[in-house]
């Protein structure tokens, strides 16, 4: 981008600089640190950069236009001049109702898109009655047993106006049919149905360990989704590739993309074995990252994710069609870099978390609770976490012009030592046989571990400053108000789900539960039978248990 002579001028104008200007001041003061890194230390930064630190960038190769590969700028030729990121607060809590309640609470205070948080039982596919369900019910997001329940969230809730994520993953291609089920309910052509199911299992035998099956089925159930969805449902995302719990699990930066991507590749080869072709799903496929402290680091980082999936897509899988080239994500802030003291600090990290999502081109986008260190938000901090966001399109201009922070000497810089890093690491599953193969031999969470061993080491010793915690500590207990769990809701839960099985026709669930386990043993499509068996108000442990059957479940072996 540079003339070779313009750049041997800056550089011997900056060893003038270091020797003049610099040294003098180096002498009498010297730095705070010896060296400086980003916040997940892979990378060491510059006192200072110049154009000669991005002397090998290619504007049109490297950085292109928004709209336009390799999409480092951004997905969309006016990003978020043309339509602010989607504003998707995580809620989900206790009955069907208090959840249909936030839900609309959110949606007056102007959220623009849902976000469904599943309780734990739901997520590893057990009804609120099952032994193994006890005292979990409704408490880290609604219960959800059969379709009955999705009603009552829907309630008053047009599918056609708004679109919704969920936050499971075993059981996910059950969630996405009962969500058909209720947009055929009201009447919504499937063809308009929008919306996101994680579905992304690979990270959850990583880093977030809600899984039920094994990973070969596993990936047959994902498979049938993204076929399904072409067919059905062509606007649904139809899974969210998660680096945020691999984050969150403390991975560094580079990992965080890396593992992510790697997870990416497997699904594609996956689904490309099954017989699908590439530009039939891949547009659907959706990202979720995490939005951690430092702010220049994860620019970059998104940076360099949006551009080696362009390439991947491209290079590795031939896609022709530019939306699957098109890496778009969720972000969501850093539940690990909440604390538990000072808690109105947390409302500080959240918002330069989300500056530095927005300053990323993220497409959507959760920010925390101050309170979610202690418990479940409460509605208060739920509306602060929003306006920070409403705060950030409206108030603070950085909405306003597309990838404002491209072309800076640091940024760009970060942007490629975090790509380059990243591909080592991808290059290094490969060696292993693949994401699966990696995961299936523990190598990737050993990765990660050791990387989080270090950082808690580094906080131990102070050599890491969390702000409130090992330094700036004040003596006062947390004055918080706790969202309270109703402890009654199991028991109103279990009843409700009596009522249902009391209502309905046995017969009929049981043929789909039959017809369900026959496809399971066969290779037929696994989604159009689960749409018949919750439309027989057929539940997610029933549904599960008979895959569970046929499948079995998944034992780790590390
Ligand atoms: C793709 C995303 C990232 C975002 O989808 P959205 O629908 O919100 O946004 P979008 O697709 O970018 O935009 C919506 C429509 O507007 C259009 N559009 C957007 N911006 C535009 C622009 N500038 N110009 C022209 N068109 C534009 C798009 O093309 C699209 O239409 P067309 O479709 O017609 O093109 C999706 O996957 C998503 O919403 N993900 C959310 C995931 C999530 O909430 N996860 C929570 C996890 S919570 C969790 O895991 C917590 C921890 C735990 O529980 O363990």
């Amino acid at each position: 981008m540079f003339d070779p002579d313009d750049l041997a001028t800056i550089r011997e104008a900056k060893r003038e600089w270091e020797a003049e200007t610099l040294d003098p001041t180096l002498e009498r003061f010297g730095e705070r640190r010896e060296t400086f890194t980003t916040d997940t230390g892979g990378q060491e930064l510059e006192r200072l950069y110049t154009p000669d630190d991005v002397a090998d960038l290619d504007y049109g190769s490297d950085l292109g236009f928004p709209g336009e590969t390799p999409y480092t700028r951004g997905v969309y030729p006016t990003m978020h001049r043309g339509r602010l990121w989607t504003m998707r607060q995580y809620a989900g809590m206790g009955t069907a109702r208090e959840t249909n309640e936030r839900f609309r609470y959110l949606i007056d205070q102007g959220s623009s898109g849902l976000s469904m948080a599943f309780d734990l039982p739901t997520q590893k596919g057990y009804d609120s009655d099952a032994g193994m369900a006890a005292g979990e019910v409704g408490k880290a997001g609604v219960a959800i047993d059969s379709l009955r329940d999705m009603e009552v969230v829907f309630d008053g809730i047009p599918l056609d106006e708004v679109s919704t994520s969920m936050t499971i993953n075993a059981p996910a291609a059950v969630l996405l049919a009962m969500y058909v089920a209720i947009g055929d309910k009201q009447g919504v052509d499937r063809a308009e149905l929008r919306g996101t199911i994680q579905n992304d299992i690979l990270k959850e035998y990583i880093a977030r360990n809600l899984y039920i099956y094994p990973p070969e089925p596993s990936m047959r159930l994902i498979t049938d989704v993204f076929e399904f969805c072409a067919a059905e449902v062509p606007k649904f995302n139809t899974i969210s590739i998660s680096g945020y719990h691999i984050r969150e699990a403390g991975s560094t930066a580079a990992q965080e993309i890396a593992f992510t991507l790697g997870d990416g590749i497997e699904y594609v080869e996956r689904a490309l074995d099954a017989g699908l072709d590439v530009d039939d799903f891949a547009p659907q496929l959706s990202f979720f990252f995490n939005a951690h402290n430092n702010i220049l680091e994860e620019v970059a980082k998104f940076r360099a994710a949006r551009r080696l999936w362009a390439e991947i897509m491209d290079e590795r899988f031939g896609a022709e069609n530019p939306k699957s080239r098109q890496l778009k994500f969720h972000a969501q802030t850093g539940g690990s870099t909440l604390t538990a003291q000072q808690v109105e600090n947390n409302v500080v990290r959240v918002a330069y978390q989300a500056l530095a999502a927005v300053l990323g081109g993220a497409q959507s986008l959760h920010t925390n609770g101050k309170d979610e260190a202690l418990s479940l938000p409460t509605e208060q901090s739920v509306r602060t976490a929003l306006r920070t966001q409403q705060i950030l399109a409206h108030e603070s201009g950085v909405a306003d012009t597309i990838d404002p922070l491209g072309g800076s000497y640091a940024v760009e810089s970060l942007t490629d030592e975090i790509e380059a890093e990243a591909r080592e690491i991808l290059d290094a599953v490969d060696e292993r046989g693949g994401m699966l193969a990696a995961v299936e031999s523990g190598w990737v969470k050993r990765q990660i571990q050791d990387v989080a061993f270090e950082r808690q080491q580094e906080i131990e010793s102070g050599e890491r400053i969390v702000v409130g915690v090992n330094e700036y500590q004040v003596d006062e207990e947390p004055e918080i108000d706790i969202e309270e769990v109703d402890e009654d809701d199991e028991r109103r839960q279990k009843e409700r789900l009596r009522e249902v099985k009391d209502d309905r026709d046995d017969e009929a669930v049981e043929a789909a539960l039959d017809a369900l386990a026959d496809a399971a043993a066969g290779d037929r499509n696994l989604v159009p039978p689960i749409v018949d068996a919750v439309k027989a108000y057929a539940t997610v442990g029933e549904i599960s248990d008979v895959l569970r059957e046929e499948f079995g479940e998944y034992q780790p072996g590390f």
